[in-house]
């Protein structure tokens, strides 16, 4: 995780990606590294996504490839089968925790409340999802959590559009932001990799304030 969380630091940005087919999971991958992105997460919310992630990972070697929308064991089994570097939940049963724990590569856990932050560090995770961010409350909420969880970092994801992720990142404990504005479904339908390599040079744009 430490390594995973020093390559944030450089690219604290991390484009949410959907994908319907397979195809066109190489040129999304070549989009983004063009654009100076080096980490992407790819939900597991379509057919295509598994396959999606051990494409993007052919098409660009050295490209870390996430897998999110993990939702039970098997989807953990199955993502990392896949050859997926890290993982990231929506949110996180009592089932799926100790997959996560022996999984063998970063894990960030969705979480939405307080009592879900202080579980998750309790079971050894450093890295919290907040979602969705914007609904619960946004970088207030993330700011309100550092009192008495300060321990907890976090990479929020939900809502977070380009207008955003500079508030997010001046926090402290926010190590990284997701966000689908980067590669929208739309834009990866169309094959709009022109548009989707300029967003991505606008979120390695992005960086953690003081670094
Ligand atoms: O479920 C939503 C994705 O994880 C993030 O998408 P969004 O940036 O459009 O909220
Ligand atoms: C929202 C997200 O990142 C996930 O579905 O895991």
């Amino acid at each position: 995780m430490q390594a995973f969380a020093l390559l944030l630091k450089s690219s604290p940005v991390i484009p949410v990606l959907t994908i319907e087919r397979v195809e066109d999971a190489p040129p999304l991958a070549v989009a983004l590294n063009e654009g100076g992105l080096s980490v992407v997460e790819v939900t597991l919310r379509t057919p295509a996504a598994l396959d999606a992630i051990t494409a993007m990972k052919r098409a660009v070697p050295g490209l870390i490839v996430g897998a999110g929308t993990i939702l039970k064991p098997s989807d953990l089994d199955a993502a990392m089968s896949a050859g997926s570097d890290f993982i990231v939940t929506p949110a996180t049963t009592a089932a799926l925790v100790a997959p996560l724990k022996a999984c063998g590569v970063p894990v960030i856990p969705g979480v939405a409340t307080p009592s879900e932050v202080l579980e998750r560090l309790d079971d050894g995770f450093e890295v919290l999802k907040l979602f969705p961010a914007e609904q619960y409350g946004g970088a207030a909420t993330i700011a309100a959590l550092a009192a008495p969880l300060p321990q907890a970092r976090f990479c929020p994801t939900g809502g977070i559009g380009r207008d955003k992720v500079a508030s997010y990142l001046a926090l402290k404990n926010v190590v990284g932001v997701g966000g689908s504005w980067i590669a929208t479904n739309k834009q990866i339908a169309d094959g709009d990799w022109a548009g989707i390599t300029e967003n991505a040079r606008a979120a390695a744009g992005f960086a953690k304030p003081g670094l």
